[in-house]
């Protein structure tokens, strides 16, 4: 059911806890959907693919394999109506240098219109690693929209910060 958005959020915490903690990143877990018709079109967490990969980054990177596409063309393959969960919000800057997950959503646009129309987050990221995260203005700048799903905070940190130590 494309609504039950805590379903897929809940699903994305699944993914996240698969995770390899790290002091230096989060454990995320991220899941694209086709809003049309509620299909899982693939999940992806934080390391899972080679690299310093994140989890965005390793949903949309095996969607496109899956496609015959590297990554930064898996708009070409993405329903026209795609969202992705995200127990984080994707990252706007990254420590490594890496590409930033905002700019790999942002740039699965097809001509004028992104394919992916909108990004449920659980929780925004805490200024631990780069200050404030700005990336929810720039998606709604692209016309994407940004949506918190509530009451998976807590879970969702806990587990983001597994690496952290106290
Ligand atoms: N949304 C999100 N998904 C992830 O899978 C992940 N690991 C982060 N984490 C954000 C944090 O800001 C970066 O992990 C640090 O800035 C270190 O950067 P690298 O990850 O080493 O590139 N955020
Ligand atoms: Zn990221």
């Amino acid at each position: 059911d494309p609504s039950d958005h805590a379903a897929y959020m809940r699903l994305a915490l699944e993914e996240a806890k698969k995770s390899p903690p790290k002091p230096s990143n989060y454990c995320v877990g991220a899941v694209l959907v086709n809003e049309t018709n509620g299909e899982v079109l693939a999940t992806g967490y934080t390391l899972e693919l080679a690299g310093n990969t994140h989890a965005e980054q390793c949903a949309l990177q095996k969607y496109a394999q899956a496609h015959d596409l590297p990554e930064e063309r898996v708009g070409e393959a993405l329903p026209a109506q795609t969202v992705i969960y995200t127990t984080m919000e994707p990252c706007g800057l990254r420590l490594s240098g890496n590409l930033a997950c905002v700019e790999r959503i942002i740039r699965t646009r097809v001509g004028e219109e992104p394919r992916i129309k909108k990004v449920y987050l659980g929780v925004k990221e805490p200024e631990k690693f780069v200050g404030e995260n700005k990336s929810r203005a720039r998606l709604e700048g692209e016309g994407i929209e940004c949506i918190q799903v509530p009451g998976f905070e807590d879970e969702i940190l806990k587990v983001a910060t597994a690496g952290h130590g106290r």
